[in-house]
């Protein structure tokens, strides 16, 4: 995998994580209109959440589009070296799979923030800065691809 430019990364982030719950609403919005099957995943002391709207004003929802971000946010800092987060993506990826996410929609939430970036930034999101997330987003996915080893 080529490694992505960090600079377009950098720049372009900083637009984005400015109000990162604003964005991460985009992301995940975006995320179950195209894969609804994916909102019984997320409960919380045993409530299932009726619909989208619902999942996404719950408070532990909300922490979780945090805990998103965060990860995103540190990929975007260790941008030049993503080995230093190998460790720590496979365990993530692990965690998920426990949950019963399929590593086949890390592609739904690749495509969901390449959406939240072109949103959020407009005419920046150049075809090069494009490139340049999608490098990067392969590189986390591949990483926390490790958790679904031996499936
Ligand atoms: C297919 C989409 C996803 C689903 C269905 C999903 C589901 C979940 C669930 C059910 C939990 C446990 C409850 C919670 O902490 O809220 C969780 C935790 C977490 N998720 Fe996700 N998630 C998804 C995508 C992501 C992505 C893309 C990232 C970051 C790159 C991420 C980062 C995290 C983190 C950091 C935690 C907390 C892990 C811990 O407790 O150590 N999730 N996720």
């Amino acid at each position: 995998m080529e490694r992505p430019e960090s600079e377009l990364i950098r720049q372009s982030w900083r637009a984005v994580s400015r109000s990162p719950l604003e964005h991460g609403t985009v992301l995940f919005s975006r995320l179950f209109a195209l894969e609804p099957s994916l909102l019984p995943l997320f409960q919380y002391n045993g409530r299932q959440f009726s619909s989208p709207e619902d999942c996404l004003s719950s408070p532990e929802f909300l922490d979780h589009i945090r805990k998103v971000m965060l990860v995103i946010d540190a990929a975007v800092t260790n941008v030049e070296d993503l080995s230093s987060l190998e460790e720590y993506l496979a365990t993530l990826g692990r965690k998920h799979r426990a949950v019963g996410v399929r590593l086949s929609s890390f592609s739904t939430v690749g495509e969901s923030l390449l959406y939240m970036l072109e949103k959020c930034l407009g005419p920046d999101f150049t075809p090069a800065t494009r490139t340049a997330w999608s490098q990067l987003y392969g590189a986390v996915v591949q990483a926390m691809s490790r958790g679904w080893d031996g499936e």
